[in-house]
């Protein structure tokens, strides 16, 4: 069997995550997807993904049917964990031997989509939402099949046009990685609406203390990719550089680095996410 897959990719769940990655695949500009591959599957298609079907004459389809799914060799599973059981009996019925099934659910194990698809490739994924504009990251993990028929390096071609793809060898440790990237981006956004928050609170007109805001967590950002990237600087020695003895940025950083501060309290929300990813997991979907 070859490894080549230029059949069909259905898209099974189009709602913020699954619009995140199909606008990653649809920019030309990064290698991805052309359009007339791609196969929206969502009963409820509305928003930026109807948008997106609308703009790039993507097909739309509520369910997948038996017809469709023979010309399907990637599945990619983007519903809720909370319906992702739900959902898998129907498709488990139509897809292919060789369809390629990944799942980018938090929580949900290999184990549950070895037992909906015996024998088939299964590579489960954690995205982040910033794979839309191609600045994502990806932290996944292959079933012994996938490697069986060389299917790793498919996804990650698939995978890496939102962002790297970083693989796994341990299962246990997604809870950790969707804690930190894949739901870090909410972190990094409180961060900007509590910054401006604050500048407001301290006398800034609201729409100034929000641009500031932005531009700071956007150019700090960009920033430490590039220095990383040359290997200039980590983010320790870059919030160093900004840190004068005895200047503002320190009495700033004496509140955020003290008892209680951002460390342990990011440390907590982290450790809260990975409990989290770990009760979807087993069932606990309240
Ligand atoms: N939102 C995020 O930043 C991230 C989400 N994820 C994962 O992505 C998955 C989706 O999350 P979101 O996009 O945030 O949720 P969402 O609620 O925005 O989207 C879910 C979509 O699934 C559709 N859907 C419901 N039942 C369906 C069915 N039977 N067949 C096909 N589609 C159906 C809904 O209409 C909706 O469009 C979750 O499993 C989540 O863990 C992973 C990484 C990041
Ligand atoms: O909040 C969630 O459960 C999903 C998974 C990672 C980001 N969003």
């Amino acid at each position: 069997m070859t490894s080549e897959r230029n059949g069909r990719l259905a898209l099974v769940g189009v709602g913020r995550m699954g619009a995140a990655m199909a606008t990653g695949w649809l920019r030309k500009s990064r290698g991805g997807v052309p359009a007339d591959r791609l196969i929206f599957i969502d009963p409820g298609l509305e928003g930026p993904a109807a948008d997106l079907a609308r703009e790039h004459g993507v097909t739309h389809l509520a369910s997948l049917d038996a017809k469709t799914a023979k010309s399907v060799d990637t599945l990619i599973l983007a519903v809720k964990p909370q319906v992702m059981e739900k959902v898998l009996p129907a498709l488990s019925e139509v897809v292919r031997e060789d369809t390629l099934i990944i799942s980018v659910a938090a929580g949900i194990g290999l184990r549950t989509f070895e037992k909906a698809f015996p024998g088939r490739p299964i590579v489960r994924n954690m995205p982040n939402v910033p794979g839309a504009i191609g600045k994502g990251i990806n932290v996944a993990i292959a079933n012994a099949r996938a490697d069986e028929l060389g299917l790793r390096k498919q996804a990650e071609t698939l995978l890496k046009v939102t962002g790297p793809v970083e693989w796994l060898e341990e299962e246990r440790l997604m809870g950790a990685a969707t804690g930190v990237s894949g739901s870090g981006p909410a972190y990094v956004f409180l961060m900007a609406e509590a910054l401006a928050r604050a500048g407001e609170a301290e006398g800034l007109p609201a729409d100034l203390a929000e641009r500031l805001a932005v531009a700071t967590v956007a150019g700090a950002g960009a920033m430490l990719e590039k220095s990383l990237k040359d290997g200039s600087a980590n983010a320790a020695e870059l919030r160093r550089s900004v840190t004068s003895p005895k200047g503002t940025t320190q009495a700033a950083l004496d509140v955020l680095m003290g008892e209680g501060g951002l460390p342990s309290l990011i440390h907590k929300a982290v450790a809260a996410a990975e409990k989290r990813s770990r009760e979807l997991g087993s069932g606990e979907k309240k």
